[in-house]
Parts: structure tokens; sequence; C-alpha cells
């Protein structure tokens, strides 16, 4: 049994982690660790574990965590790096659902989260968890910078077309449509009801945190520099992550091609499903940890589509898809 404590438990993704970790059949959750929560118990903050865990959240202290193996971290970007050094000291496995631990360079980091980075040591240290393409370097990592919801969406469609070299990697257009909850629980004017209901907007345009998130590990993983915009837009659903991408293809491509490609790299992915040239749609991946991929294409113009839940493959599920590697679990434990 791998024993498992949560920081963040009381928030969107620490709540998905509980419901998610409460099927899987090789974890035991040890501690609950929360801020503005802390001295509650986890099914009063969320009725709906009623019956199902009843723990008391209590304030992080590196020593109650003796005895867990691997710690997740879903804390809000900025507020994870002391807690994931404490952890990290400890010879605690750690998997941070946010984002201070993806990218390399720390300029980068400051310029896009707006935080000074405390433990530049450790970002170093830090491994991608993006399953479906890193497994090996996930299996021996002892910090797991687990990707973020968006660029879930956009690396998966878009790395083996890229690797096989068969977009242009002059000028890719990349729009991405998330659900409010995407933005977490915290109190924001901007995602009330009102606000968000019967509308559509664009947001952080040109200076999203995932943009050189997207950029670094299109690089990684396709092997070739890039140039693209991305355009994040709010959509008035709870849940939910919807990704058009623009390219252009080189002559001699055609449907076939394209889906003889992304069989070579996710016929044995059970998380990456490929609808060739049919339309994926949230609906059909809430609630689940798939990311459904399909496209269009006209001449050379290739229109890439994907679907994911952000919490889950976006990023409760996928953090699972990493302690399923790390523990040698079957990949999909806890997760069908
Ligand atoms: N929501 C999503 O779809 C995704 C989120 N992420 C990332 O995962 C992380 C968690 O996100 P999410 O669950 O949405 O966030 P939430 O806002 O829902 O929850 C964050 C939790 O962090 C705790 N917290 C807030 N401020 C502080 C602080 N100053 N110090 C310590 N703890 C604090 C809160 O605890 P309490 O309630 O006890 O006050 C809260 O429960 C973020 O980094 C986010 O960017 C990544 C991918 C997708
Ligand atoms: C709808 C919405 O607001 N979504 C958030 C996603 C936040 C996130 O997952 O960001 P990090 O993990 O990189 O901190 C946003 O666009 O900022």
């Amino acid at each position: 049994m791998v024993s498992v404590s949560i920081a963040g438990a009381a928030g969107y993704s620490g709540a998905e982690l509980i419901k998610l970790l409460l099927r899987h059949p090789g974890v035991k959750i040890d501690k609950l660790f929360g801020h503005s929560t802390a001295g509650k118990r986890i099914d009063d903050v969320h009725p709906s574990l009623k019956s199902t865990l009843s723990k008391e959240i209590a304030s992080f202290e590196a020593e109650s965590l003796d005895g867990t193996d691997l710690l997740f971290v879903a804390l809000p970007s900025g507020e994870a790096q002391s807690i994931v050094a404490e952890a990290f000291n400890k010879n605690i496995n750690v998997i941070d659902l946010g984002g201070d631990f993806r990218l390399k360079d720390v300029n980068i980091y400051k310029k896009y989260y707006k935080h000074e980075h405390s433990t530049p040591d450790l970002m170093q240290k830090a491994v991608y968890g993006l399953p479906e393409w890193n497994e090996a370097e996930i299996k021996n990592a002892k910090i797991i910078a687990n990707p973020g919801c968006y660029p879930t969406s956009v690396l998966l469609p878009l790395i083996p077309l890229l690797k096989e070299k068969i977009v242009s990697p002059d000028f890719i257009s990349i729009n991405s449509y998330s659900g409010t909850s995407g933005a977490g629980k915290s109190v924001n004017l901007s995602m009330i009801f009102s606000e968000v209901n019967e509308n559509v907007r664009a947001y952080k345009v040109g200076v999203h945190q995932h943009i050189p998130e997207i950029d670094l590990y299109l690089q990684k993983f396709g092997n070739i520099p890039i140039s693209f915009t991305f355009v994040t837009h709010l959509l008035p659903i709870t849940r939910g992550i919807y990704t058009t991408i623009h390219c252009k293809t080189n002559n001699s491509t055609d449907v076939g091609k394209i889906e003889k490609i992304y069989e070579k790299y996710y016929s044995d992915k059970t998380f990456v499903r490929l609808l060739g040239e049919g339309i994926p749609e949230i609906k059909n991946v809430a609630y689940t940890n798939f990311c459904d991929i399909g496209f269009s294409l006209a001449g050379n113009d290739l229109i890439i589509i994907s679907a994911i839940d952000n919490l889950v493959k976006g990023a409760a599920g996928q953090a699972i898809q990493n302690l399923n590697i790390i523990f040698d679990y079957d990949k999909t434990t806890g997760l069908l």
C-alpha cells in the first residue's frame, strides 16, 4: 500500500484527487492539509465525500509526513515551493499539480507567474509528468511537475505531428476554452455566475502562464522549435477544456498518414482516444481521464481538436497516472 498525503485537500483538485484515490486499491490516504479549512473535516468542506472519507484537515507540518510515501501538492502556484522542499528533504516523493516546478528558467517563471522562485535547484530536479511522453524520467523522479490543464490539451495532439515533421513549425494557432473550475475555488468577481453565464470571453491574451510551458515541452518532445499563438477563453460551464489547433501540413500529407502517426504513438496509450475525423466533445470526456483527439484536413490546412476534463486528465487523474508509474501499478489503476 502506498501512503499518500495531500496539501490543498480542500480545493477543487484536492477533492478530485481524494475521490479518485478512494477508488485506487493500492493507495491509503494519510494526511490532508489545508489553509483556511484547517481544523474542519473534509466531508464538511466537500459534502459529496459524506460516508466515504471524514478525516480532519490539518495545517501543514513537515513532521507529520512521517509514514507518507507520496505528497500531492494542490496549492496555488507560488505556494508550493517551501512545502515541496520540506517533503523532498524527507525523501518523500512529490507530485505538484501547480505551475511552480514545470519551467526550467526562474526568470521566465517570474515573468509569467509574477513571483520569485525560492527553490531553483529543485525546479531543475523536477520532471515533467506527461505520462504518455515521459514515462522513463517519471519513474525515477522524486519531484513531478504535473502538467497544466491547457498544456495537456495542446501537447498530446501536437507532439506526434511535430515529431514526424508533417506540420510546419513556422506558425501554429492554438485556441483553448475552459470551464470555470479551471480557476479553482478562490473568490473572484470575474468568475461569478452573472459574469460568466451566457458569455464567452478571451483572457490573459498574450500573457498566459501556460505559453512558456507549451513552448518548452513542444520543443522537448517534438524535437523542433515552433512559433505559435495561444489564446485562452472562459466558457459558461463548470468542467472541461476544448482546444482547436490550426496549422499547415507539408504537401505530401493525407488523412491516412495523420491517422497512422497518431496510431504509432498512441495505440497503446489508454487515455488518448483517437477519433480520426470525428469531433471531440467536452461532454464525452467530463469526469474521465481521457483526452479525445480529432482532426480535419482540407488541402494543407490541418485543424486538430482535443477535449479533456481539466480536473481529471488536466490535474488529479494525470497525477494518479504518475503515481502508478512511480509505484509500478498498472497504468490505469484507479482511473477507469
Ligand atoms: N483547477 C484546475 O482545473 C487545475 C488546477 N491546477 C493547479 O492545481 C493547483 C490547485 O488548483 P485548484 O484545486 O483549482 O485550486 P483551489 O483554489 O480550488 O484550491 C487551492 C487550495 O490551496 C489552499 N490555499 C490557498 N491559498 C493558500 C495559501 N496562501 N497557502 C497555503 N494554501 C493555500 C486552499 O486551502 P483552504 O481551502 O484550506 O484555504 C485551497 O483549498 C493550482 O496550482 C492550479 O493552478 C492544475 C491543473 C488544473
Ligand atoms: C479558467 C482558468 O482561469 N484557468 C486557469 C488555469 C490555471 C492553471 O491550471 O494554472 P497553473 O497550474 O499553471 O497555475 C488559468 O487560465 O489561469
